[in-house]
């Protein structure tokens, strides 16, 4: 059994250093040490992260470097890579950072060389994105395709659609994509009602091949093309392939597994973009451009390896997180993508943070006694600047937020000069949050004595500066390799399994017990608030 976290030396250093830490500010930090900015600054690839508007101080950063080291996080990671079964409760490795090694990297599970079967599928995937991209490969009466269609859920959806959005200025243009997840039947009814079931592809993409939303939207719309193609079983090998680990279930699916895109169980859902998962992403996209967003990863990949602690990127971004969620009770990270091809960066990484570290048991069992990750949420600034960074800005929460933006628009995205707008806006309030406004400041500028409390910005609110040259494959595989490894720093002090994702099981299995009760008119024998619900839906379904 590992030491409980909190009983650790280097805990109750950290402890002892907040209740004294707390009364500083960041107005003091600032004023007291004009090094701070530039020491509080570090990089991995194109990306600069600017961490000096935290509330932290080289003793701060010290003894949480220490608490790493005491927790083995350093060990953990190096087990990671080396493809051990770090995933204690489903007995797996943990090899995402093998999706994006060079085909030069050897890298083993079980005594086995997983790169050259990873670089495999990749040229699988390349030459049939080539085939659908030129027109080469065509749907059953021949035509070529114009939309692709993503079926898949989690991690078999967020991360793609996430991507194809934060990409979409590479895409092929005069093809579509579109990406259905919600087991209600509108997703797909919206997602295919002014579509050519001849100039349609699906691919079905479920790492287990048995989640019940993807099945059913996946057989939903194999009936929808076989309607609309006059009934040819033969159609479906023209215009469904799947991405899948389940041979077995992709063949009984009535999918040729010859259409099938393979990966691993040492590729967890949240973490599977990088893999066959993306083949949707790389049809929209090109082979090429695919390649250079997993260089992405990989640059990052090898910053968390080799940086060192000081400069390690993902490692600082994690302690400084814990710092907040475990020593001052912040129950939030805010991250706010100034890039509206950004829009759905923060719902991804809600996956792979909260399904990775929404855990309260250690990896020996026991209950954790310490908080472990928070919500995270956010929109793509400056939108949210006019619905909720009021309450940021003068809540009583202590909301640390993470702020992405880019020097640069992705050229020909901004015609009309948009840029420096969006950006000052970015900077403005990185600034405010830190400063806020003193009560002297409000009342020099005149402002009637009622209204000064309520004008006055108390500051002291810490954010990330996360800032990269432009928006482009290779830096949204950083961006996204720094917040998987950010993750797993947090998951290694807590002691937890970032890999696993039991909580989500209970909800399924209940799910299937009451389908059927829905629609059967039987007795129920759940809970009286359960059994209630059910009955009001019963007598309104029957209604219709
Ligand atoms: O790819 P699959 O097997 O369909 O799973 C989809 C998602 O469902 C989950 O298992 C959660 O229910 C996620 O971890 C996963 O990304």
């Amino acid at each position: 059994m590992t030491e409980k976290l909190t009983d650790l030396p280097q805990w109750k250093a950290l402890e002892a250093h907040h209740a004294e830490f707390d009364k500083v500010n960041l107005r003091e930090l600032f004023d007291t040490d004009p090094g701070r900015a530039e020491r509080y600054f570090a990089q991995a690839g194109d990306l600069s992260v600017d961490y000096s508007k935290h509330l932290v101080s080289d003793e701060t950063l010290r003894l949480l470097l220490d608490l790493a080291k005491a927790r083995g996080v350093f060990e953990l990671r190096d087990r990671m890579f080396a493809g051990e079964k770090v995933n204690l409760t489903e007995d797996r490795a943990v090899l995402h950072v093998a999706l994006r090694a060079p085909a030069t990297e050897r890298i083993e599970v079980d005594g086995e060389d997983v790169v050259p079967a990873v670089h495999e599928v990749l040229h699988r995937m390349s030459a049939f994105a080539s085939r659908v991209r030129s027109g080469e490969w065509t749907g059953a009466t021949g035509k070529r395709i114009k939309t692709v269609v993503n079926i898949g859920i989690g991690g078999s959806d967020l991360g793609p659609a996430m991507a194809y959005e934060a990409l979409r200025a590479y895409t092929k243009r005069d093809m579509q994509f579109r990406f259905v997840s919600n087991v209600d039947g509108a997703d797909l009814y919206e997602a295919t009602q002014d579509l050519d079931p001849e100039e349609t592809l699906f691919v079905v993409s479920s790492k287990t091949f048995t989640t019940v939303e993807t099945i059913t939207n996946a057989t939903s719309a194999k009936k929808w093309l076989l309607a609309g193609l006059g009934g040819d079983e033969a159609a479906i090998a023209k215009h469904f392939v799947a991405v899948s680990t389940n041979d077995k279930a992709v063949a009984e699916f009535g999918i040729d597994t010859e259409n099938m895109f393979g990966f691993w169980d040492w590729v967890g859902g949240r973490y599977s973009y990088d893999s066959a998962i993306g083949l949707s992403l790389m049809i929209a996209i090109g082979p090429e451009r695919f390649e250079e967003m997993l260089g992405g990863f990989h640059t990052v990949d090898q910053h968390f390896r080799t940086a060192p602690a000081e400069r390690n990127l993902p490692l600082l971004m994690g302690l400084i997180g814990l710092w907040y969620r475990d020593f001052w009770d912040a129950q939030t990270l805010a991250v706010l993508p100034y890039s509206h091809y950004l829009s759905k960066f923060t719902a991804y990484l809600q996956q792979l943070d909260m399904e990775s570290n929404g855990k309260s048991t250690r990896r020996d069992g026991e209950p954790v006694e310490w908080e472990t990750g928070p919500i995270v949420w956010g929109t793509p600034g400056t939108n949210g600047q006019h619905a909720y960074y009021q309450l940021i800005h003068q809540g009583t929460a202590l909301i640390p937020a993470d702020f992405i933006g880019f020097d640069r628009a992705i050229e020909g995205t901004d015609p009309f000069g948009q840029q420096d707008a969006l950006m000052a806006n970015f900077f403005a309030q990185t600034e405010a949050l830190a400063f806020g406004k003193t009560r002297e400041q409000v009342q020099a500028e005149g402002v009637p004595a009622a209204q000064v409390p309520h004008r006055t910005f108390r500051g002291n609110h810490p954010t990330t500066t996360l800032t990269a040259p432009r928006l482009t494959p290779s830096v949204l595989g950083q961006l996204v390799a720094l917040y998987e490894h950010k993750v797993f720093v947090q998951g290694a002090v807590w002691d937890i399994d970032s890999f696993d994702q039991w909580g989500v099981e209970l909800g399924k299995v209940l799910a299937k017990k009451i389908e059927p009760e829905l629609s059967s008119g039987g007795e129920l024998h759940h809970d009286s608030s359960t059994n209630a619900a059910i009955e009001r839906y019963r007598g309104d379904r029957a209604a219709k």
